[in-house]
């Protein structure tokens, strides 16, 4: 079954979400259509991969028969207003939005309303994203299964209950920012230490790369992984001690839970 893919928004995460979608299938794009408030945005972003162009968001739900909700969480209400009209039953609804609940969306629409909330991840841009799922009870398997499919072209795919929903931004959504931050920092130190910045983007991402694919690949615990590195006596045991001195587990575990509670907080007010 071909089907039109819709993004209301074409901001970061649609243009991550089609360039993947674009990268293994570029056929993909005559069934891709995008719309925006901002039309100059839209139109940049429909030349740059050659999709369609909606010149509303009314107008992309009747061409289309999957719809990304691609607006921050707190246009839901104005997006959803806008469309409830024309969005049939035939239709599926995805979201991707942080705190915003299937309940709250449902509440919009007619009974029958077919949406899957999802916390996907800018790495979907490399083919490389992290996507949690949760359907809601209106929509058939073999329809939850395209879902999945779309998102498993551009990386992993996990579909859970809605009650983990508000903690993935803190593991998978929003994580992407701490580890450029970490990448950053490798850098920084580097040309501390006289390297060149360049040279130290290059080493710094490849080694996060490298270690990121070690534990899914390997299966090994990190900590065997940690300890397979740490040499007794040598360089890399200082660099952990140090670490750890400076609270860097903590550090971690408090900014998620700032994310999952800034999650919470969008959830309580969009239930
Ligand atoms: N950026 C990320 O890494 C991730 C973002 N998300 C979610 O994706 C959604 C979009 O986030 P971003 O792409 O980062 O935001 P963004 O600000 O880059 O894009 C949002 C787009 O929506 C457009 N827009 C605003 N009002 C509109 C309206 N009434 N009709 C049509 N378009 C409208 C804006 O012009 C903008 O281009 C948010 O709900 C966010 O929580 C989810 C996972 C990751
Ligand atoms: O920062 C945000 O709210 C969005 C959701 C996850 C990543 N970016």
């Amino acid at each position: 079954m071909s089907y039109k893919i819709g993004f209301i928004g074409s901001g970061n995460m649609a243009f991550a979400l089609i360039n993947g979608l674009t990268y293994k299938n570029p056929n993909i794009k005559q069934s891709i259509y995008i719309s925006d408030k901002d039309t100059q945005k839209c139109q940049d972003l429909a030349s740059k991969f050659n999709i369609n162009i909606c010149t509303n968001n009314s107008d992309l739900v009747s061409h289309c028969d999957i719809i990304f909700l691609a607006v921050k969480p707190n246009i839901y209400p104005v997006v959803l207003n806008e469309i409830k009209a024309i969005v049939t039953s035939d239709k599926i609804l995805i979201s991707i939005a942080a705190g915003i609940s299937i309940a709250f969306i449902e509440s919009f629409f007619q009974a029958n309303t077919k949406i899957v909330r999802t916390m996907p991840n800018t790495p979907v841009l490399v083919l490389e994203g992290m996507t949690a799922i949760t359907p809601n009870r209106f929509i058939p398997k073999e329809e939850i299964d395209i879902v999945v499919e779309l998102f498993e072209s551009v990386g992993k795919v996990d579909i859970i209950d809605e009650s983990l929903m508000d903690m993935i931004p803190a593991i998978s959504g929003s994580s992407p920012a701490y580890v450029y931050m970490f990448i950053e920092s490798l850098a920084d130190g580097a040309v501390l230490q006289g390297m060149s910045r360049v040279k130290a983007y290059t080493y710094a991402s490849q080694a996060v790369l490298g270690a990121a694919k070690m534990v899914s690949e390997t299966r090994l615990h990190p900590g065997d992984l940690k300890d397979n590195v740490c040499s007794p006596g040598g360089t890399t045991i200082e660099a952990v001690f140090s670490l750890e001195k400076n609270g860097f587990r903590s550090a971690v575990i408090d900014a998620m839970n700032a994310c999952t509670n800034k999650a919470k907080l969008l959830s309580n007010t969009k239930k």
